[in-house]
């Protein structure tokens, strides 16, 4: 990530550039630039109505930006769309959990191979146009993936009956069977315990081998554990990027977060 100003390097998967984004008369974005370099993991925070979700919609094709663009892999995405970026190897994880009721955690993981799977998110849910190889291979990767996040016994439960944490890494599961090269978090500490929240910064860190991560997140002790860079936006501007320390240390940021007295403020 670099900061407002900054060449961004050559190495960057994903390039934020001079984003302005308003909905009507209201400026959700103004000029934002961030950028992310592959193996890092970059934190977006901010009080409540920052700009933090718009942001990730603009990425993710749900928002067109007044002005600025977006480039991945130095290409600028132009009109995308949310269906097709898990096969540019980008996948976001949603506030909400999103997961299909009716479907078991395996067949949930499984849905979200669309990067890798030969036919589309549809299909794949039905498991139609899929060869009987496709669907076993998929099936061992969903596995393993449920594996990694220590629910592989939970495979063919439905949702509905596992606690939210666990549904989390259910969601999560699903995003990361995509190997995606850049995962987009969205609150992903919300409604976990503590002893969940470790788990969930000890995958963090360790998923940075293989994927950058941006991660929105309103819980300070998790983004300062595990972010190499960190961008504050306020009222839709960046006003502060650097290191989790840097940040802490910075007076904008600090006061940005006393008007919003709901909020948990970096360095508290
Ligand atoms: N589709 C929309 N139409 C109109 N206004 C919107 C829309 N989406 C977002 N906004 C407004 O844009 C501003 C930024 O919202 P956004 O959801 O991006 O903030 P945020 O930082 O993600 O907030 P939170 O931390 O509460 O999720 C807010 O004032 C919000 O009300």
């Amino acid at each position: 990530m670099t900061l407002v100003g900054e060449a961004p390097s050559g190495e960057d998967l994903l390039v934020v550039d001079g984003l302005t984004v308003r909905f009507g008369g209201l400026t959700a974005l103004h000029d934002v630039r961030l950028s992310v370099g592959a193996g890092t993991v970059v934190g977006v925070i901010g009080p409540n109505g920052a700009g933090k979700t718009t942001l990730f919609n603009v990425v993710c094709g749900f928002v067109r930006p007044q002005s600025g663009r977006v480039l991945w892999r130095g290409e600028p995405l132009v009109r995308h769309r949310p269906e097709h970026l898990a096969r540019l190897g980008i996948v976001r994880t949603l506030q909400g959990l999103g997961l299909f009721a009716g479907l078991t955690v395996l067949e949930n993981v499984m849905a979200g191979a669309g990067r890798h799977a030969r036919t589309g998110a549809l299909p794949a849910l039905v498991g139609a146009g899929r060869s009987a190889r496709d669907e076993s291979d998929l099936a061992r990767r969903a596995r393993e993936t449920l594996g990694e996040l220590g629910i592989a016994d939970l495979a063919d439960r439905l949702p509905g009956v596992l606690p939210y944490g666990v549904r989390k890494r259910v969601a999560l599961a699903r995003a990361l069977v995509a190997e995606p090269d850049l995962l987009l978090l969205d609150e992903p500490a919300s409604g976990l315990s503590a002893a969940e929240l470790a788990e969930l910064a000890t995958l963090i860190l360790s998923l940075r081998q293989r994927m950058a991560v941006v991660l929105v997140e309103h819980h300070m002790d998790l983004v300062m554990q595990v972010c190499d860079r960190v961008v504050v936006l306020n009222f839709g501007e960046v006003i502060a990027a650097g290191t989790p320390a840097e940040i802490q240390a910075d007076p904008k940021v600090a006061e940005a977060y006393l008007g919003d007295p709901a909020e948990e403020a970096p360095g508290a």
